[in-house]
């Protein structure tokens, strides 16, 4: 059974650790991030986009998937569904799919005060239903059109403002980015992180673009309050790199090495691997 992740976030922030939400892109994807969680005896979330959901058939595909998966796994540990980078209609779709955490992304609205309405709208809806909500409060950084723009810095003032309408977690720009870290990033903002920390108390905060930051950054914003860290790129690469080594190899042209089955597997371990070594860096191995 699919749970929220509220508790287990609130356990993350009061135990000083963090979670990772590793976002699914299909049936080994999910599968590897189970036997990890399993593995590590780590709570897991997982996390889907609308775009990701739509490649799988869509969020009632997504989401009947990760139930199965969990059920025929009978994995042990908690397991949350949730909605990454969630427009305010898909907050609607992936509730009634079978969702069981959303994040509502109202950071590229039109107005602050509209993602603060919208936010105040969702958390009632997701909270008379026993769902979670993560919110966002200003942009993330990445790259568009090749260009990679600098980690935007979040308003604390406006943090705290959607903190107070109750969501469960929030996710606030200290200078992280979407994507692969340029050369010359500045690093996390650990002044911004504090001063954001110091409006929402003891509320969970959520670090998008978990891949590729230096792992003491990555502790020092744990140690500060950060208590999701979402990661997606780190484990798109690791699957790359193994499928190029048995491709490299010639591996696909021995016997039946072209069976999917084999041809995805190497990508699968490498997958459960990242994860495990992440659980570890996150300090969630155990926690379940
Ligand atoms: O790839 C996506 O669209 C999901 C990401 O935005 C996710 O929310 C995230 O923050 C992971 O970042 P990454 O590790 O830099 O891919
Ligand atoms: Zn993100």
């Amino acid at each position: 059974m699919l749970v929220n992740a509220a508790d287990m976030l609130k356990k993350a922030e009061a135990g000083h650790y963090a979670l990772g939400a590793f976002n699914t892109n299909n049936l080994e994807w999910t599968l590897a991030l189970l036997q990890a969680a399993e593995e590590a005896k780590s709570p897991l979330i997982i996390q889907c986009t609308a775009g990701a959901a739509k490649w799988m058939g869509g969020f009632k595909v997504c989401a009947d998937m990760v139930k199965a998966a969990v059920e025929a796994t009978g994995v042990t540990v908690p397991v949350a569904l949730h909605l990454d980078h969630g427009s305010y209609e898909d907050c609607f779709k992936a509730i009634e799919a079978g969702f069981t955490s959303i994040m509502y992304d109202g950071s590229h609205e039109e107005t602050f005060q509209l993602n603060l309405d919208r936010t105040k709208e969702l958390v009632e809806l997701a909270h008379s239903k026993g769902i979670s909500i993560e919110a966002e409060v200003g942009g993330i950084g990445g790259t568009e059109d090749g260009v990679t723009s600098n980690g935007e810095l979040a308003d604390p003032n406006e943090c705290k403002q959607i903190a107070e309408l109750g969501v469960d977690f929030l996710a606030c720009g200290i200078g992280n980015i979407h994507g692969v870290y340029p050369e010359d990033w500045a690093g996390l903002s650990f002044e911004r992180l504090s001063e954001i920390k110091a409006e929402v108390g003891d509320l969970p905060l959520v670090l998008h673009g978990g891949s590729g930051i230096p792992e003491d950054q990555i502790k020092k914003a744990i140690s500060m309050g950060v208590s999701k860290i979402n990661v997606n790129t780190d484990l798109q690469l690791v699957f790359a790199a193994a499928t190029r080594k048995y491709v490299e190899a010639g591996k696909d042209l021995e016997g039946k090495g072209f069976d999917p089955r084999k041809l995805l597997k190497p990508g699968r371990d490498a997958i459960v691997e990242k994860t495990k070594a992440l659980m570890e860096e996150f300090g969630s191995v155990n926690q379940a």
